[in-house]
């Protein structure tokens, strides 16, 4: 067993603090981002990751450490989402009357341009491992805690919308970091990883998860109602 090398909250901006945190030290140690605009945050948004600590947990090859949404700030230009600050207290509400284990990061939500996916989750590798960071062995050694976007399938087909996000950062996300993608209603998310080079050339550091009883709630059927 090892422990985090920090007492203080592991990102600056959240509502929970990892205290020492034990580490199996056969395993990975992981940490999943979910970014979005949760205008509001559903009960999908915390089921998929409690699907995906199932999935990995079910593997054996990674040990979660923690959860993360990172809601997108009042620069993304949907239309129709609530201010940033409601959107990032829905989310702290949510986590905090239901889980031991997820947390809000409040970066992206407060930074004055849209950040793009990449550079946020750059932002997570900064903080957790950056300036002596990363989990510390029993033997001294760190060693790097990894990063994974955690998104639905509807989120993964938009790789392939023309302009939307740059190759190089797909390159970036899927080689540096990784996907873990929760299957949706209306996007064969199998088909498009055949179908899309990048991510086919990543697929190794994709995991796709079955949504067993599908379940098409969205932000947008709740503002709409
Ligand atoms: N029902 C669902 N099944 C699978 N993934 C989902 C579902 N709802 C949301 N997600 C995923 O949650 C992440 C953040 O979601 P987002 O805030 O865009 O919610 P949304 O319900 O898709 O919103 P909107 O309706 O405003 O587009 C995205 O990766 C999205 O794919
Ligand atoms: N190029 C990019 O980095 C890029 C493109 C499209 C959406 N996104 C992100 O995907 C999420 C999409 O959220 P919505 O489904 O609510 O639009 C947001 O966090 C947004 O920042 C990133």
């Amino acid at each position: 067993m090892a422990f985090i090398a920090r007492a203080e909250p592991i990102l600056p901006s959240h509502t929970k603090t990892f205290i020492l945190i034990t580490v199996d030290e056969s395993k990975t140690p992981l940490v999943i981002v979910a970014c979005g605009s949760f205008s509001p945050i559903t009960y999908l948004h915390l089921r998929m990751f409690e699907m995906a600590k199932d999935n990995i947990v079910e593997r054996g090859e990674y040990e979660i450490l923690a959860g993360y949404y990172s809601p997108v700030s009042d620069h993304y230009k949907k239309e129709g989402l609530a201010p940033a600050h409601h959107r990032r207290r829905m989310c702290e509400l949510a986590v905090s009357s239901t889980s031991d284990w997820l947390m809000v990061d409040a970066w992206e939500s407060l930074q004055k341009d849209y950040q793009r996916t990449a550079v946020v989750l750059d932002h997570f590798d900064l903080e957790l491992n950056g300036d002596e960071g990363g989990v510390r062995l029993k033997n001294g050694e760190r060693k790097n805690i990894k990063i994974m976007l955690l998104a639905g399938g509807d989120l993964i087909a938009s790789f392939g919308h023309p302009g939307v996000w740059s190759p190089l950062d797909l390159h970036h996300i899927l080689d540096k970091y990784g996907c873990i993608i929760i299957e949706r209603t209306g996007t064969d998310v199998y088909g498009f990883l055949l179908s899309h080079d990048i991510v086919y050339s990543h697929r190794k550091n994709v995991i796709v998860i079955k949504q067993l009883i599908h379940n098409d709630i969205s932000s947008t059927k709740i503002r709409q109602v």
